[in-house]
């Protein structure tokens, strides 16, 4: 389980948001949406502790993120798993090698366990035949899917999702959200996700949380945001052309 409790971040004196609070179950998926500039990508990176904050505690079962030490906090970074924007792939190296990369990087796996971990990542992915072309051979969906192997290959509690269907055409960004939906059922994963997508987070989301205005606007189930009427909710909503 995640807690944040009272997360208030600043930069100088341009204050991001303040006293957001909400609670993570393990296995659930929570959708951040909001503005561009609301501060979904930096209250995402208080998770694994990429920023720190101005005041308040992220709770990782039970224990404040922020009074770790390097030895705890790089343990805790791999019980994280990232797809980036853009997914983020190094295009010198093969797709298998990206994904081997945090292997390589984190653990003591010798060539013929790291083959394994990362083709059964792959296969996950449903890109088993990929391995060795480079990333420029790709097409964006399967890249993303190649940064989402290469998300899950440590074998992470939790996966950060950003903006995970941007730039994809509407069938591979529901094979992402399909994704994102399997991960979280076949992996037990607890996921969180940042997307301007309304029809993505309809799709694989439990909870939503709303950032407008520097603080935690609203917050609720999908039902809730169904019936939701929160103005400034329903204007990003509108906003995003997808009727609910
Ligand atoms: N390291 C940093 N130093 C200073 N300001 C920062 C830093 N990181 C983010 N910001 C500022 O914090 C604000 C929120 O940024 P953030 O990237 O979280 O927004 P976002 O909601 O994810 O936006 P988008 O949807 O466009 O990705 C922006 O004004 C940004 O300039």
């Amino acid at each position: 389980m995640i807690e944040i409790k009272n997360l208030t971040k600043s930069f100088g004196n341009n204050l991001i948001w303040e006293d957001v609070s909400l609670t993570i179950e393990d296995g659930e998926t929570l959708a951040i949406i909001g503005k561009s500039g609301s501060g979904k990508s930096v209250l995402m990176k208080h998770l694994n502790v990429l920023l720190y904050p101005d005041s308040g505690a992220v709770l990782i079962d039970g224990v404040n993120v922020f009074h770790m030490r390097y030895a705890r906090l790089r343990k805790l970074r791999q019980r994280f798993g990232v797809l980036f924007q853009g997914a983020a792939l190094f295009d010198s190296i093969s797709a298998f090698e990206n994904v081997a990369f945090p292997l390589r990087f984190f653990t003591d796996l010798d060539d013929n366990e790291i083959e394994k971990r990362v083709l059964e990542s792959l296969e996950m992915v449903h890109l088993s035949k990929i391995g060795n072309k480079s990333p420029a051979e790709l097409s964006g969906g399967m890249r993303k899917r190649v940064g989402l192997a290469r998300a899950i290959v440590l074998k992470p509690d939790y996966l950060l999702y950003d903006e995970p269907t941007s730039g994809l055409d509407p069938q591979t960004s529901d094979e992402i959200n399909d994704l994102i939906i399997n991960m979280a059922e076949s992996l037990d994963i607890t996921s969180i996700v940042i997307s301007h997508d309304m029809h993505s987070v309809l799709r694989v989301a439990d909870k939503v949380a709303f950032l407008d205005e520097q603080k935690l606007s609203w917050y609720g189930t999908l039902d809730e945001l169904r019936n939701s009427s929160h103005k400034s909710l329903n204007q990003f909503i509108k906003a995003s052309e997808y009727s609910i």
